[in-house]
């Protein structure tokens, strides 16, 4: 397939901070992608990975397809078979006439649809008599049964698309591994093999042939879906992107389909690894490399992992009680025992740490508990989010990854919430979160860097206390018009990266209304020229 790329006309932004990516090097890719973007190569610690077969600028589409199946996450609330909406025992519900299974009404959008509750799906589920099973007086007891939902649905395959099932056969379920942890295991067993087999009769699926189905969706399913939904998809191409710590893309799915589409958030050159991140990109590492353990089953020995600063972030460091100069760093952020110590060999003797180490168990027991703290705070209570800042800054580094996620919630609160709208801040609290937005994003240009999802909000998010301050600044007629025109360059410098990235979110989500938004106040600003002349 032939692709075409046009290129937007900018005018360069190197005036700006360095950390904003120049939108006249994105890729405004509006053809469909082409199976000639990429290859698969083959490593002995990775197995198949994805790897750039051209030149990608940020932006470019690198793949966009529709999902093998899709269905309930492990674990989830009970939903519609069809369309996946969280349902409720006190709530409207409708039992599907032919297997019994919940559904929100008899003409659900979903029902009868390739990835909804299909009509092979409906005569299975009713053959197997399941629908009898379900307790709906006690929906935190039905829910137990959605687990072996989307295995069913692989299975099924097997009849109704037999190439679509080799895919899934063909990728990996890590069962060695698993087997050998009880949890992961004889939890499948107990709520996915003997419910598809024993309660439900489908003997026919053998024991392993299940385990292998949940490995596969363990290690390659994406979790998916628009508004708190609790869903995952099976893609054929997607999963075959390795992980890194520092992707290199970043990928939405649409409501409509549950297409995944994959696009460059930097520049990948021919012959690169197209990554993307297993795990949240906002934890340090001792936290990712747990999550890809327990989940993925793999050590990740990545760039950002081996390096005990990551990157010079500083994300996992605690400040040294010792001497207080100094960072608390791994020093051997691959061995999970390896003790920390404090960084601080400064040459004056005077400022030199004496020596500050500790136990990596230390470690790990200091921030869960500092966790637990985090985790207690109301999600809309700035004040107690700055006590929070305050109370610690003596002991995690002010980039520490609870801090950072502290200040991703201060850059969205502050103008948002009760007793904190944008138009009523005084100047003190538009300089914080300018401050914060500023701050924050520095270390996204390391961990996330390019187009990403979390640097269109955030550039948003900085943009309105800049243009409070700039107006409030002219009328008090603190700036002469060079200034003026300098300050507002730079909001619509930011304002133009936000509708851009944010203009890829898919049409329900926030961040799309963001986007809009940030093109709506781009119009807005440009009536300044009238007074100025082209910013
Ligand atoms: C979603 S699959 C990717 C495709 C897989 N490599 C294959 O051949 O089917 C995820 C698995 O790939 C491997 N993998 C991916 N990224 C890796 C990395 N950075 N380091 C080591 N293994 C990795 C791990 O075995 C992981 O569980």
């Amino acid at each position: 397939m032939l692709k075409s790329q046009k290129k937007k006309k900018t005018r360069s932004s190197k005036s700006r901070s360095q950390s904003i990516v120049s939108i006249s090097s994105a890729e405004i890719c509006q053809e469909p992608p082409s199976a000639n973007n990429y290859r698969i190569r083959t490593s002995k610690t990775m197995g198949r990975y994805m790897v750039a077969a051209r030149e990608f600028k940020p932006g470019a589409i690198i793949l966009s397809e529709v999902p093998l199946i899709v269905g309930p996450l492990a674990n989830c609330d009970v939903q519609c078979l069809g369309c996946y909406k969280v349902l409720y025992e006190n709530g409207k519900y409708y039992r599907c006439k032919g297997c019994g299974w919940p559904l929100c009404s008899p003409n659900c959008r979903g029902l009868k649809q390739t990835f909804g509750h299909t009509e092979k799906e409906c005569q299975t589920l009713s053959s197997t008599k399941s629908g009898r099973l379900l307790d709906y007086a006690n929906f935190a007891s039905m829910s137990q049964h959605f687990n072996a939902i989307a295995p069913l649905r692989c299975l099924l395959l097997k009849q109704t698309s037999p190439s679509q099932h080799a895919i899934i056969q063909s990728m990996e379920p890590h069962n060695e591994v698993r087997q050998a942890i009880p949890e992961v295991w004889d939890v499948n067993q107990a709520t996915v093999v003997d419910r598809i087999r024993k309660d439900w009769g489908l003997s026919a699926y053998s024991e392993d042939e299940i385990h292998t189905i949940c490995g596969v969706l363990e290690v390659n399913a994406f979790e998916i879906g628009q508004g708190g939904a609790s869903l995952r998809g099976l893609y054929p191409t997607a999963f075959l992107m390795s992980h890194d710590c520092v992707p290199n893309t970043n990928h939405v799915d649409e409501d409509k389909e549950y297409r995944l589409t994959v696009r460059a958030s930097t520049e990948i050159h021919t012959g690169h690894p197209v990554t993307l991140s297993y795990a949240h990109t906002l934890h340090g590492t001792m936290r990712r490399r747990e999550h890809l353990i327990d989940n993925k089953f793999f050590e990740c020995n990545c760039s950002k992992c081996v390096d005990p600063t990551e990157l010079g972030t500083y994300m996992s460091a605690l400040r040294c009680p010792k001497c207080q100069n100094g960072w608390v760093i791994s020093n051997g952020p691959l061995d999970h025992e390896a003790s920390w110590s404090c960084n601080n060999t400064s040459k004056d003797p005077s400022r030199r740490c004496p020596g500050y180490k500790v136990t990596a168990n230390s470690i790990r027991l200091l921030v869960e508990r500092i966790t637990r703290e985090v985790d207690s705070i109301d999600c809309n209570d700035i004040q107690a989010m700055e006590t929070f800042l305050q109370k610690y800054r003596n002991v995690l580094h002010p980039n520490h990854y609870l801090c950072l996620g502290i200040k991703l919630s201060l850059s969205q609160l502050y103008g948002k919430v009760t007793g904190y709208i944008i138009n009523d801040l005084p100047p003190e609290a538009l300089n914080r979160k300018k401050e914060i937005c500023k701050e924050i994003m520095q270390v996204f240009d390391v961990i996330e860097p390019g187009f990403t999802r979390l640097r269109g909000v955030t550039l948003y998010e900085l943009h309105a206390p800049t243009m409070m301050l700039t107006t409030k600044n002219y009328e008090e007629g603190k700036l002469t018009k060079t200034e003026l025109r300098k300050r507002l360059r730079e909001v619509l410098d930011y304002l133009e990266e936000a509708a851009l990235i944010l203009g890829y979110e898919p049409e329900s989500t926030s961040e799309h209304i963001m986007g809009v938004a940030a093109k709506d106040a781009l119009g807005r600003i440009r009536n300044w020229e009238t007074l100025l002349g082209k910013l």
